[in-house]
């Protein structure tokens, strides 16, 4: 859960089979996914990478086509979090210039055990000017969303009308995203 996780969007079509999921029930890094998005129907492909203990491993042709990369950090692990500057500086050198990342601080649910504090995964995603939030693939807190504003972004770049206003993903990110109901006090 702690690799980078590439989406891809194609043409609009057929919700292809999904796998049930396993352990936590809303999967952050299933196969496919379709969001509707204004009756548009967006297919996300979704690769998972390895995590950060394959880090080194992980051959570029994950994230170089890919059109939007979904940065997961497990908030009760602290390395997960530190591996994320170095994956912004490869995603730099090697994804596609105008690919959408969002930051995602996942296991939301666990306040016991959290190591980062939102300000610190909001403070990283505003100094690499990506949206952030976070996310538990136990309960599901923002997990639709973050496929949501993936597809609606793609949408609007592939879809744009004259007419329609910009769609800022910072913005309606931090307009929809939840907050954990429990604080822990770090
Ligand atoms: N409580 C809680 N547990 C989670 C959450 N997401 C994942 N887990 C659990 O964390 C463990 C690791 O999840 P994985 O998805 O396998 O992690 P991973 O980082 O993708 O693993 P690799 O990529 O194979 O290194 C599993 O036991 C999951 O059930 C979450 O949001 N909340």
């Amino acid at each position: 859960m702690t690799g980078t996780p590439g989406t891809a969007a194609t043409r609009d079509g057929e919700a292809p089979e999904r796998s049930p999921p396993c352990g936590p029930s809303h999967d952050l890094t299933g196969k496919n996914k379709v969001v509707t998005v204004d009756g548009v129907r967006v297919k996300l492909q979704i690769w998972d990478t390895a995590g950060q203990e394959r880090f080194r491993s992980v051959t570029h042709a994950y994230y170089r086509d890919a059109q939007a990369l979904l940065l997961l950090y497990d908030i009760t692990n602290k390395s997960s979090f530190d591996n994320i500057r170095a994956w912004l500086t490869e995603i730099h050198e090697y994804a596609q210039r105008d690919v959408v990342i969002m930051l995602l601080g996942n296991k939301a649910d666990v306040s016991t055990e959290r190591v980062i504090r939102s300000e610190d995964g909001e403070m990283l995603a505003r100094e690499y000017g990506v949206p952030f939030m976070e996310t538990s693939a136990k309960t599901g807190m923002n997990v639709e969303l973050a496929f949501l504003a993936i597809a609606k972004e793609l949408k609007y770049r592939a879809r744009r009308q004259a007419d329609e206003p910009s769609f800022q993903i910072r913005d309606y990110v931090e307009s929809q995203k939840k907050r954990p109901s429990c604080c822990s006090f770090l």
